[in-house]
């Protein structure tokens, strides 16, 4: 098997194997984000629904201290405490009231006391200045933890259930806050210590797994805190669906693999096929000389067509050839075809010339160049005539770059360095490299008359090559504005759909017939 195909199958398997998790990943991941964002709602629910609550059983409680301090009864007198007996059963979250004189306990809703009661100490003040204690174990309520709100000489007691009475799943813990720190109401045993942190701005750590959320007033601080969701515990209505569509989508995607992989196969397979069957062709992009308007020669620039005679760009199948090891032959054929179609034009015309590209790969290893100095002999075609240009990616061992290069300027060709500008290293090949022309890329020429960054890089590519004595040929010419701006800064060749597009053999030798200085 080509190396090149059991690297297309072995990244094929890796990509497939990808497109085969990655979606049921995403899946469980979007179930779980579901279930998570759907817990987080109720939670902020909760602690909403908590809030009212507590601040409906204040307001009852504060109403009912209001009115025990309007009463005008002789303390404790009978009818005393009837009124605070009258309050208590009219107001809905306070179980009883108390009067409280020398700081005890004088009486209360139900009487007298018959034991000496002491108030309690307050835990917290409130904005309205009534003050909280958050649990009083008082005689009334058998030993039960009540919250004692105090407003000057009364104590209301409320029952701590009522600040927390709203729906609750049993993993979601609650707590009610008075001030921000003192706990008057939980369910489901939170953990305070945690809860207090929470309430004070702290986030919890990650491995605490909690969710949770705040509502809160002046007051009052409810939090809600349950644990994160778990991907194999919680998901349960919601996995299928998702799962579902991880299933279809990752089947499609492992589809396109095995589509894309066996694309490339065959168009790998039909590659090497053309190079058997010499199904390449070369169209010619004539080369203009600025300062004269003169056709000077052309870049040769392959094409592939296919015996149903559809064409195939380069830059599909460039890439392809030169991963795989396919490239040499390409470069050959493509020199082969030059000096086959074009001899008679360049041996009647010595001034003109033809640029062939070459990849890495013929850089590296110089075959083409035996190659091409016994077609050029035989075909009467002198070695000045081809030019020959690189990208920078040819450079890469600059080793070997440098033997091949050398040994082509020997033989009496002209090397160029193609798209310039567009690598990390062109500057350091300009000045290591023996090269005698420079190809200004496409893109630095589209910024000619534009005000952007890179327009400014433009005049100086033209300089450096200027003061390191190299022709200048600028690619992609589309606007006469750009030619003029070229010719006036003195660039010598210009290429591009401005003068025109590549052209086929017999376009382009009438082209160069019409617009040449030459003898033809
Ligand atoms: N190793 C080899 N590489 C080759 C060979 N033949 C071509 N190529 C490389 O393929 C890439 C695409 O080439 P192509 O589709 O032929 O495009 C070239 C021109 O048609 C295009 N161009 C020229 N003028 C203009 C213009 O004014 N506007 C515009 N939008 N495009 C324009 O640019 C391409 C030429 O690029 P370059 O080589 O950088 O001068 C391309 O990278 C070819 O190099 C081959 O035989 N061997």
């Amino acid at each position: 098997m080509p190396l090149g195909r059991s690297r297309i199958i072995t990244i094929a398997s890796l990509l497939g194997i990808l497109a085969g998790v990655l979606p049921i990943l995403a899946a469980f991941y979007m179930a779980w984000a579901v279930v998570e964002a759907r817990r987080q709602t109720q939670l902020a629910d909760i602690a909403g629904y908590a809030l009212a609550r507590t601040q409906a059983t204040f307001g009852d409680a504060a109403n009912a201290l209001e009115a025990a301090r309007r009463l005008t009864d002789p303390t404790c007198s009978p009818t005393h405490i009837a009124a605070l007996r009258a309050i208590v059963v009219n107001t809905r979250s306070v179980e009883d009231i108390g009067y409280f004189a020398n700081g005890m306990l004088q009486c209360g809703s139900w009487g007298r006391p018959t034991i000496p009661v002491p108030r309690s100490a307050i835990d917290v003040t409130l904005s309205s200045d009534i003050g909280v204690t958050a649990s009083l174990r008082p005689l009334i309520s058998g030993g039960t933890p009540l919250t004692g709100f105090h407003s000057g000489a009364y104590v209301a007691l409320t029952s701590p259930g009522r600040f927390t009475d709203v729906p609750v799943d049993k993993e979601v813990k609650l707590a009610v806050l008075a001030g921000g720190r003192t706990v008057v109401g939980a369910r489901h045993d939170p953990d305070l210590s945690l809860l207090q942190k929470l309430a004070g701005g702290a986030k919890p750590a990650p491995s605490e797994r909690t969710l949770y959320d705040i509502a809160r007033d002046r007051d009052w601080t409810v939090i809600a805190v349950s644990p994160k969701p778990d991907v194999f515990r919680d998901l349960g209505d919601d996995l299928p669906m998702f799962l579902a569509v991880g299933v279809a989508t990752s089947l499609l995607m492992v589809g396109l693999v095995v589509w894309l992989s066996r694309r490339r196969l065959s168009l790998l397979g039909e590659l090497a096929t053309a190079i058997r069957r010499r199904e390449f062709i070369v169209h010619y992009q004539p080369i203009i000389d600025l300062q004269t308007g003169a056709c000077v020669g052309a870049e040769a620039l392959v094409r592939w067509r296919r015996p149903n005679g559809e064409t195939v760009r380069p830059d599909i199948f460039i890439p392809l050839a030169e991963e795989n090891g396919l490239i040499e032959p390409i470069t050959h054929q493509v020199i082969e075809i030059v000096v086959a179609e074009l001899k008679d034009l360049l041996a009647a015309d010595r001034s003109a010339h033809i640029a062939v590209n070459l990849s890495a790969q013929d850089i590296q290893s110089g075959r083409f160049l035996p190659f091409m100095a016994t077609l050029l002999e035989a075909a009467g075609v002198r070695p000045d005539q081809l030019w020959l240009e690189a990208t920078e990616r040819g450079f890469i061992d600059a080793k070997l770059a440098r033997v091949t290069l050398e040994k082509a300027r020997q033989s009496g060709h002209a090397v160029a360095i193609d798209d310039f500008g567009t690598g990390y290293s062109s500057l350091q090949y300009l000045q290591d490299l023996p090269l005698d022309a420079l190809k200004i890329d496409k893109s630095f020429v589209d910024t000619i008359g534009i005000d952007s960054a890179t327009s400014t890089i433009t005049p100086h590519i033209i300089d450096i090559a200027k003061s390191l004595g190299l022709s200048v040929v600028a690619e992609g010419v589309e606007r006469q504005e750009q030619a003029d701006y070229l010719a006036q800064r003195g660039v010598h060749y210009a290429q591009g759909w401005l003068f025109s597009r590549p052209l086929p053999k017999a376009e382009f030798v009438a082209f160069y017939r019409r617009q040449s200085n030459g003898p033809i």
